[in-house]
């Protein structure tokens, strides 16, 4: 919890006046989001895309202005969390459901800074089931063309309901082990019929900031 609120609260520091923002999804963004309300509140002016509902109202209740992404060119620079980051800084996200949004937003941002705790960091992805969000017109047929790229694959439930995404569409939770080649299975994935994103980020992150159990917090950029 501690390590999630330093680094959330530490990738604050590279917001400046002025900056359309994007606003991120899950535990570890909102120690980013309420901080950025209290820097609201004590002068800051931005405007925020947030990536999901959930961000929208918790953004709204801390006082932050929301546009939509429709309104903007480009954002400056977008906070989010991750479910695993790799060396080469490729991630596994959409554990939190939100992937689609903040893979467009991420795509949409100058910057894109991904705060986690240290348990994120890996060697491989993969350990984490790679989340990808599917029509649930296709769903079946979709996961089954899914499982030929080598996982098994799980339809997300919530609260013994299937789950249902802020786009209206089903997630499959898809087992493929270490992933070797991230942007190549993020790839062949997105060329799949009823397959509208996958959680796989892949040579989108600029900053890394790391929270750690002793207190620690470290910034780690990206190698150009
Ligand atoms: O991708 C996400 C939501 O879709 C989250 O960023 C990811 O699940 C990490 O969440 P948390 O910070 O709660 O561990």
């Amino acid at each position: 919890m501690e390590a999630k609120r330093l680094t959330g609260e530490k990738a604050t520091e590279y917001i400046k006046s002025d900056m359309i923002i994007g606003l991120g999804t899950g535990s570890t963004a909102y120690y980013a989001i309420k901080k950025v309300g209290e820097l609201v509140k004590t002068g800051l002016k931005i405007k925020a895309v947030p990536t999901s509902k959930e961000t929208a109202q918790l953004a709204a209740e801390a006082g932050i202005e929301l546009v939509e992404l429709a309104e903007v060119d480009k954002l400056d620079l977008t906070i989010d969390g991750a479910d695993e980051v790799d060396q080469n800084f490729n991630l596994i996200k959409g554990g939190g459901g939100a992937l689609l949004r903040e893979k467009i937003v991420a795509s949409a941002t100058e910057k894109l800074i991904i705060v986690v705790d240290e348990s994120k960091l890996v060697d491989y992805l993969g350990d984490f089931d790679l989340p990808v969000e599917v029509t649930k017109f296709s769903w079946q047929y979709t996961k089954r063309m899914i499982e030929k790229l080598g996982c098994t694959a799980k339809l997300r439930q919530a609260n013994q309901n299937k789950y249902i995404t802020d786009n209206d569409n089903y997630i499959l939770d898809c087992d493929f082990g270490k992933i070797k080649d991230p942007a190549g299975l993020a790839l062949k994935l997105n060329q799949l019929p009823g397959v509208v994103e996958n959680g796989i980020f892949a040579g989108m992150t600029d900053l890394v900031i790391v929270g750690y159990k002793n207190g620690q917090v470290k910034v780690l950029k990206a190698q150009s």
